[in-house]
């Protein structure tokens, strides 16, 4: 028999955040048709009333066909897929139905298990108690589960009171099976994904070591779970205060970082001007961001409007863009014989698309967002600011994802890496769990996992820092020699304004009042791009462009100026061919 706690328990702040929304949401909706009852995806996730009758038999009453039945309405699931054909058959025998209401508990931290749960429709909060550092204890949703995926197995297979408090989330239908049956089919399939755990974690680096008795990597695979990702969904949104260590199991993700362009301008972080272009490019200001070597060199081109107008533009553009940053660090680079060009970053735009809202309301239901949503969340927390995420570098399979969290404080507040799949299976580890037991551990151990900590492959922020601004000054100095090039060539400007005079005044006006100021010497520029190691073709198509000799036709522009630049250059690219 299924008992249901009546009494009110104690809720998280998610789950009562969750709740509320809905009762508005009832509230709102009350008296209106609700074509969701009629959708195909409510239908299909309802148990089917035949089913409800075959489990309304007892375990000897039902026949071979009602069992296979249950079977072929069961294959499918993901919890249900774990076990083999037989167990599921027998396990068919002996389900019960249940269906909850949404907000009651279905079992409570500290009970004594009885049963063990499959979801077959609805969702519902797995809440945990912890203590905060007044020591006073509060509830936290530790996960939501959904449609697929099951609970209820640890008190009985390791024979313990409840571990968690289980709420219903949405009404809930789900397949029961009783402890006497479970004990008596279940256990092996437990034992076997416990062993794949221990397999695993046996074959990461970190775990090989002679100070990690079998005991202890027994327990930290007990505790250890594993989660599958879809592509772009975010498995880590912020490493420093996500509770979980990942280690990739299989697939790829890839290491984001989100700086936020308001922290970069006020944190005195020098830029190396190593990359031909010294002293003569500086997007920030000196007040806010100094050049160590060079705080008194002034002879800036850009002002610091210039830097607002690109993050401006792409700020309109929505790109809080994904970039590609290869890097290296500061303290490497004493290192001449490397290339200045590592440093660029370029702009993903395609990875930025556009996400309907029942897409993100979807999301918002498993818990699980999309780096999109992540970015959209960020901006609307922050509106004021402006963020650029950046793409460091991909998690590869057996990887631990950023160490560091699990020995430093997060001192000075700043944010961690985000981590999004590509496709990836992970194994995660809850850092308490780690810590706890790195606690009564020996020195040696402790010693061992410091030192690959040590070697994480993520550069430091003041690395990405760097690469961002000179990114930043690079792509600045690009725009304002187009800008150059345009004033000095007059034919190539009369081209333009007369070709594009249908198009747009506005470009017009503005190519105008550029034609106004005073013409900058080109001839030092076109050195500087000559001598520049980054030649992309945009530099090369701009210092053949002011001599005039270009060989257009196999310049593919598109694929190498920025986002800002594309509108300005997409319209000149026509009259270009002229020249050849
Ligand atoms: N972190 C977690 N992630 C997923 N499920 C959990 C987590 N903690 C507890 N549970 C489930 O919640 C259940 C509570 O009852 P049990 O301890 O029997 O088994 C537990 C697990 O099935």
């Amino acid at each position: 028999m299924i008992i249901i706690s009546e009494s009110k328990s104690i809720r998280s702040a998610v789950e009562m955040q969750w709740n509320e929304l809905h009762r508005r949401k009832r509230d709102l909706n009350y008296g209106r048709f609700d074509a969701s009852l009629f959708s195909r995806a409510q239908i299909k996730t309802s148990v089917p009333s035949w089913a409800k009758r075959i489990m309304a038999k007892g375990p000897l009453d039902r026949a071979d066909d009602d069992c296979k039945k249950l079977h072929a309405l069961l294959r499918g699931l993901k919890s249900f897929d774990k076990f083999t054909e037989p167990i599921q058959l027998a396990m068919c025998k002996a389900f019960t139905y249940f269906s909850v209401d949404c907000g009651r508990t279905i079992l409570r931290r500290g009970h004594v298990g009885q049963n063990f749960y499959f979801i077959f429709s609805g969702s519902v909060f797995v809440n945990v108690e912890e203590t905060n550092s007044k020591g006073q204890t509060f509830y936290k949703t530790e996960v939501v589960l959904k449609r697929g995926e099951s609970f209820g197995e640890l008190a009985l297979l390791k024979d313990i009171r409840r571990t968690a408090t289980v709420t219903c989330r949405e009404s809930c239908e789900m397949f029961v099976v009783d402890k006497e049956v479970f004990a008596q089919v279940c256990p092996r399939i437990f034992e076997r994904e416990l062993d794949e755990k221990l397999r695993f974690l046996k074959s990461i680096n970190i775990f090989q070591n002679k100070f990690w008795s079998p005991d202890k990597l027994s327990s930290l695979a007990f505790d250890a779970q594993i989660q599958q990702f879809k592509t772009n969904k975010v498995v880590v949104k912020d490493s420093w205060k996500d509770e979980w260590f990942y280690i990739c199991m299989t697939g790829q993700c890839k290491v984001i970082k989100c700086l936020s362009v308001h922290d970069v301008r006020n944190r005195r972080i020098s830029v190396r001007e190593d990359h031909g272009l010294k002293g003569k490019l500086k997007i920030l200001k000196t007040s806010t961001i100094s050049s160590s070597e060079d705080d008194d060199d002034r002879d800036e081109y850009f002002s610091e409007n210039e830097e607002h107008r690109m993050i401006d533009s792409i700020e309109k553009k929505r790109l809080l863009a994904a970039m590609e940053v290869r890097y290296r660090d500061l303290d490497e680079e004493e290192d001449t014989n490397k290339s200045s060009s590592n440093l660029v970053l370029r702009f993903r735009e395609d990875e930025i698309k556009e996400e309907s809202e029942e897409e993100f309301e979807e999301e918002d239901r498993s818990g699980i967002i999309t780096l999109n949503t992540l970015m959209r969340e960020k901006k609307r927390s922050n509106p004021d600011r402006i963020f650029v995420f950046m793409h460091i570098g991909n998690l590869d399979s057996k990887q631990a994802f950023d160490i560091k969290p699990l020995f430093e404080k997060d001192k000075d507040k700043s944010s961690g890496l985000i981590l999004v799949s590509n496709g990836c299976k992970m194994f995660r580890i809850r850092k308490e769990t780690w810590k706890k037991m790195m606690n009564h551990e020996s020195e040696q151990l402790v010693d061992h996992v410091k030192s690959i900590a040590d070697n994480d492959p993520y550069p430091s922020e003041r690395t990405i820092i760097s690469s961002y601004l000179q990114k930043c000054q690079w792509e600045s100095y690009k725009r304002q020699t187009v800008k150059s090039a345009l004033l000095c060539s007059n034919r190539f400007t009369d081209i333009f304004i007369r070709k594009s005079a249908n198009k747009s005044n506005e470009v017009i006006n503005r190519l105008r009042r550029l034609s106004a100021k005073s013409k900058p010497d080109i001839e030092p520029m076109k050195k500087k791009l000559n001598e520049s190691k980054e030649r992309d073709y945009v530099t090369k198509w701009l210092a053949d462009s002011v001599q005039l000799k270009h060989k257009d036709n196999e310049i593919r522009i598109e694929e190498t100026i920025t986002i800002e630049d594309r509108r300005r250059i997409s319209m000149i690219v026509p009259k270009v061919e002229k020249f050849t």
